[in-house]
């Protein structure tokens, strides 16, 4: 099984590929080609496979749900690059969360009268 970090680094790095297709040749790259069409386009796309992979889900086909959510995850980075989100502003978010709004964080935070 692929660790967390090694997880989280493909997409870095798939982003940093993105982002460098910004001005490239839309005739050579799928990613230019979208983010050459703004960000309307590129929301719809992130849309449309996210559809497509709640529908796998639903109807239980685990390995179509794989290949569909790495369609959805590539089409979200297309997304921020668009928008210009970078993966980093996200991972911040989520690290606030982690500290701030875990269940077992506010259990402990409502039991000690210091907190
Ligand atoms: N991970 C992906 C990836 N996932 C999905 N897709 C493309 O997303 C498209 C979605 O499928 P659709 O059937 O909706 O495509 P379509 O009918 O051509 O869509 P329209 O834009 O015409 O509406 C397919 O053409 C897939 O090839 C991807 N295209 C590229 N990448 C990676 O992105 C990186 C840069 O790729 P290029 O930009 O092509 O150089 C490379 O590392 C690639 O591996």
């Amino acid at each position: 099984m692929m660790s967390p970090k090694i997880s989280a680094d493909i997409l870095n790095q798939l982003y940093e590929t993105i982002l460098s297709r910004k001005n490239a040749d839309p005739n050579t790259s799928y990613s230019a080609k979208l983010l050459a069409k703004g960000s309307k386009k590129t929301a719809e796309k992130f849309g449309e496979e996210a559809v497509e992979c709640l529908i796998e889900c639903a109807t239980g086909n685990q390995k179509e749900l794989i290949t569909e959510s790495a369609d959805v995850l590539y089409h979200l980075l297309v997304m921020w690059v668009s928008a210009g989100v970078s993966p980093d502003d996200v991972w911040q978010e989520l690290h606030r969360r982690e500290g701030t709004s875990g269940i077992a964080e506010k259990a402990a935070r409502s039991s000690d009268p210091l907190k």
